[in-house]
């Protein structure tokens, strides 16, 4: 867990934002409600639409502020000023985390700055409800994240996130004032195995609302246009590839795709 100066305060204001947001009326909602992924910003909940979907206990706001970027008029009002102060501080924080993981690499501390791998920021603003069946259901299926990174803040009254750690889920119970950094399946690509994402998921649970909201950071637009393979200076003759290049759309429709019937998309990549 890191917190590298993000304040508590903007951490706290953001989780209730989320909560205001989809504790409004249908009415005000409705409007941001698509199915389309293009859209920057969008309100989503749990509907299947192939029989062989999984569907989670959970509704979303999404608002994708790509090159770190969004139009603050397509915000929706209840959370706007939250959801802004929000990504700042998440910025900030990733520029950290790439120098920091860039060194961890033994490369320059700029590497993951210049290749722009995490230049964008989506915030999954997430809402899940009180359950009433919670075992025939998940709040949120197995996976890990088709990113590159991942920062997490989860509210610190109710638990309900597991990861696997040598092959069991374990709690990850909330801590307040904290918040959970987790590598990608892209980062786990790029890095050739050297960093490993983590596969979790939330269970449906018979209290609620648990609100929670995960910053994904994705390529600038510039650098996800063109395919990603493993960082060439971690390639030796004694550590050739171990997976194929990818474009992160392919990554993601795949992974969208196969959503609760497989835990990641990672095999299908590796050489
Ligand atoms: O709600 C959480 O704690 C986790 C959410 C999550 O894993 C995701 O949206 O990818
Ligand atoms: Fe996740």
């Amino acid at each position: 867990m890191v917190n590298h100066g993000v304040p508590v305060g903007a951490m706290d204001a953001m989780l209730e934002a989320t909560r205001r947001f989809h504790e409004q009326a249908t009415e005000e909602k409705k409007g941001l409600y698509s199915g389309d992924g293009r859209l920057k910003v969008r309100f989503t909940s749990n509907v299947p639409t192939r029989e062989s979907d999984v569907g989670c206990w959970r509704d979303i706001l999404t608002c994708v502020f790509q090159d770190d970027s969004l139009d603050p008029q397509i915000l929706p009002p209840v959370c706007r000023k939250e959801a802004i102060e929000y990504v700042k501080q998440m910025i900030k924080l990733r520029e950290t985390m790439a120098e920091l993981l860039s060194e961890a690499l033994g490369l320059t501390s700029d590497y993951l700055s210049n290749i722009e791998c995490m230049k964008s920021e989506a915030l999954s603003c997430l809402y899940y409800p009180f359950c009433p069946q919670p075992n025939l259901t998940m709040g949120n299926a197995q996976h890990s994240d088709p990113t590159f990174l991942t920062v997490l803040l989860q509210d610190h009254k109710i638990c309900g996130l597991q990861i696997r750690h040598q092959n069991q889920l374990v709690d990850v119970p909330p801590v307040h004032g904290t918040l959970i950094a987790n590598i990608g399946d892209l980062m786990q690509i790029i890095s050739n195995d050297k960093f490993k994402s983590v596969e979790h998921r939330v269970l449906a649970q018979p209290i609620g609302p648990r609100l929670s909201v995960a910053c994904f950071f994705h390529p600038s637009t510039n650098a996800i246009s063109k395919p990603f393979g493993t960082i060439k200076e971690l390639l030796s003759e004694k550590n050739p590839p171990l997976y194929r290049e990818f474009l992160v759309h392919e990554y993601i429709a795949y992974y969208k795709l196969n959503y609760g019937l497989i835990a990641s998309a990672l095999p299908h990549y590796r050489l």
